[in-house]
């Protein structure tokens, strides 16, 4: 382990019979981050996780939390917490019950029991809701509750699957702020599955993005908006005009076509956000096959003889229609350089 992590996978590599979904990652989390586990579906995010509580049986590799090897250990007595997507409460239990019961399964009783359960709920802002029955709180505030379930158990890591995705947009905005808020003040660990790039870029410290149950590029929100490594990584962080390098020649959908100026030592690819296409100038032309209005930004789709060209614009400059042709450039200063 090194010296600052809480929690250690090493080469753990996770299978369903004789399908391996998870190939010998390796992760070091350190204490009081916010870590996304990021990736489309079926890249194994869940079944990390799952492994991580000690709900399935690593085939190969170690975890290691907190200086001690939990790899075998049952969940039960592992220190960590788990919040699933569907966080089913007890709706015939009090707030201040639901909140209890692993506590009372634990032994725990009186005074102390009530002290720990009403600071879970004062935590997440519930302090007044104890005697509420869960139908009687709004989605947040049930979640709020399933939280502060986790979080009187007083976890080393807590584990959250998906834990916004059940909300509509406004409440998935409040819990976002409260889930950051609760975790800073408590100097927390944890761990959160999304599919949500939006989610993960917003929340976590690092971001891990996952495919095919191996770690594609590990960073900060920073890092995988702005850096991306390779064309997988840029796709889902919302650039569409990707092209490989091969001899010298950008390689998309269509014909290759070159730059008129060098293309970086070491590239593998090269990207553009479709905000960074210069429309009206350059050495291409392309013609306009999709036009959307989009409130601040014009977002436009050229045909070009290399592919398909994602370009949005301002807006306020003047429309223009289907089938013009238009001249655009691909400035390699505004391109990102794809290593892998
Ligand atoms: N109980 C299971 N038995 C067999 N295969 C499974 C089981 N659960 C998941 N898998 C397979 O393991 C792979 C990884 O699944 P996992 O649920 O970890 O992905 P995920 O990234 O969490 O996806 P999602 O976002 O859809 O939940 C998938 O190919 C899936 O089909």
């Amino acid at each position: 382990m090194s010296e600052h992590s809480l929690l250690s996978l090493k080469n753990l590599s996770l299978a369903y019979g004789k399908n391996t979904v998870v190939d010998r990652l390796n992760l070091e989390i350190a204490k009081g981050e916010l870590i996304a586990l990021l990736g489309p579906s079926g890249c194994g995010k869940t079944t990390t996780m799952r492994a991580i509580a000690g709900l399935m049986t690593p085939s190969g590799g170690e975890i290691v939390l907190d200086g001690r090897d939990v790899t075998h250990v049952p969940p039960n007595r592992r220190e960590v917490g788990l919040m699933f997507q569907s966080y089913a409460l007890f709706p015939h239990l009090s707030v201040f019950e639901n909140v209890a019961f692993g506590l009372k399964l634990k032994g725990m009783r009186g005074n102390a029991l009530a002290e720990r359960v009403n600071s879970g709920l004062s935590a997440v802002g519930l302090g007044d809701y104890a005697d509420r029955r869960p139908a009687d709180l709004s989605g947040g505030q049930q979640q709020r509750v399933a939280l502060a379930r986790s979080l009187v158990m007083d976890p080393k890591v807590l584990l959250l699957d998906e834990p916004l995705s059940n909300l509509d947009a406004r409440l998935r905005l409040e819990m976002r702020t409260e889930l950051q808020r609760v975790q800073k003040e408590n100097n927390l660990t944890m761990v959160f599955v999304t599919h949500d790039q939006a989610e993960a870029l917003s929340l976590a410290d690092r971001i891990v993005v996952m495919q095919d149950g191996a770690i594609e590029q590990l960073g900060t929100p920073e890092d995988i908006y702005n850096r991306p490594e390779s064309a997988f990584v840029a796709d889902f962080v919302g650039f569409e005009n990707i092209f490989s390098v091969k001899n010298g020649k950008l390689h998309g959908k269509g014909e290759a076509f070159s730059l008129d100026a060098p293309i970086p030592e070491g590239a593998n690819g090269l990207a553009w956000r479709p905000q960074l296409v210069r429309l009206g100038e350059g050495p291409f032309t392309g013609t306009v096959i999709g036009a959307a209005f989009v409130g601040q930004m014009r977002e436009y789709v050229l045909a070009t003889p290399f592919g398909q060209i994602k370009a949005d614009v301002d807006a306020a400059l003047p429309a223009h229609p289907l089938d013009t042709e238009l001249a655009f450039d691909l400035n390699i200063e505004d391109a990102v350089v794809l290593k892998r």
